[in-house]
């Protein structure tokens, strides 16, 4: 992962697939070599090979489960995602909750395959007691602002600064920001306020010209991290 962190979640938005969400992928590719930035977008299982097959940028899942190989109907582990061509993936997102020994489990086998991991938070009070299973990045985000438009970095500010101070008591972890982020504004404060990095989906999901909203978000990230 390098900074700025500019995370897209597809979620299962209907740009999230199919030709749509190919071409969204290919146009954050070109936003990310335009601006030397690194874009990671998780898409939908079924989106992952045919997406990493296209593109350069960092392909995540959404979700994986900690469940052992066999009769475990339905379930997506992390060797299906690393053998369809993923970098790693989201887990515990408040939209797709894990049961913190699945968490652990999974993040296990995820390291062991060289797979990066961005572990959800709601709240700061968690950002220590998951950073110490050391995924690649938290992603910390209060469930009731997002897909709001109100973002985290002016609705609750001191979300982003109380787990600022909690990841730097855990070495080597990133920390990520999100819900609401919908202006380059957003991102800028998040940033100044000491992250590395947000976590999106509505905006760029909906966005009429989603090339133009992802320019302006990172434009703003270097800027921030321009002026720390
Ligand atoms: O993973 C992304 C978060 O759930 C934020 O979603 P949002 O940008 O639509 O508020």
């Amino acid at each position: 992962m390098k900074k700025p962190i500019i995370l897209v979640n597809y979620k299962t938005y209907e740009t999230s697939y199919g030709k749509r969400g190919l071409e969204l992928a290919k146009t954050l590719e070109r936003v990310s070599i335009d601006t030397s930035t690194e874009i990671i977008i998780a898409v939908p299982a079924t989106m992952i090979t045919r997406i990493s097959q296209e593109v350069s940028i960092p392909v995540y899942a959404q979700h994986v489960d900690g469940l052992p190989e066999g009769a475990h109907t339905g379930a997506v582990l992390p060797e299906h995602i690393k053998d369809a061509g993923a970098r790693g993936s989201l887990l515990n997102h408040s939209e797709r909750r894990v049961r913190l020994d699945e968490m652990d489990d999974a993040l296990k086998r995820m390291k062991k395959l060289g797979l990066e991991s961005v572990v959800c938070v709601d709240r700061y009070e968690l950002v220590v007691p998951m950073g110490l299973l050391y995924p690649t990045a938290i992603l910390i985000e209060p469930p009731e602002l997002i897909g709001s438009g109100v973002s985290v970095s002016k609705a609750k500010p001191e979300v982003i600064t109380n787990a600022v101070k909690e990841i730097r008591k855990v070495e080597g972890v990133y920390l990520i920001a999100g819900a609401g982020i919908s202006s380059g504004e957003d991102v800028f404060i998040s940033i100044k306020l000491g992250s590395d990095g947000i976590g999106v989906a509505s905006a760029v999901m909906k966005a009429k010209d989603p090339k133009k909203v992802v320019e302006s978000f990172v434009l703003e990230a270097l800027k921030a991290i321009d002026q720390k």
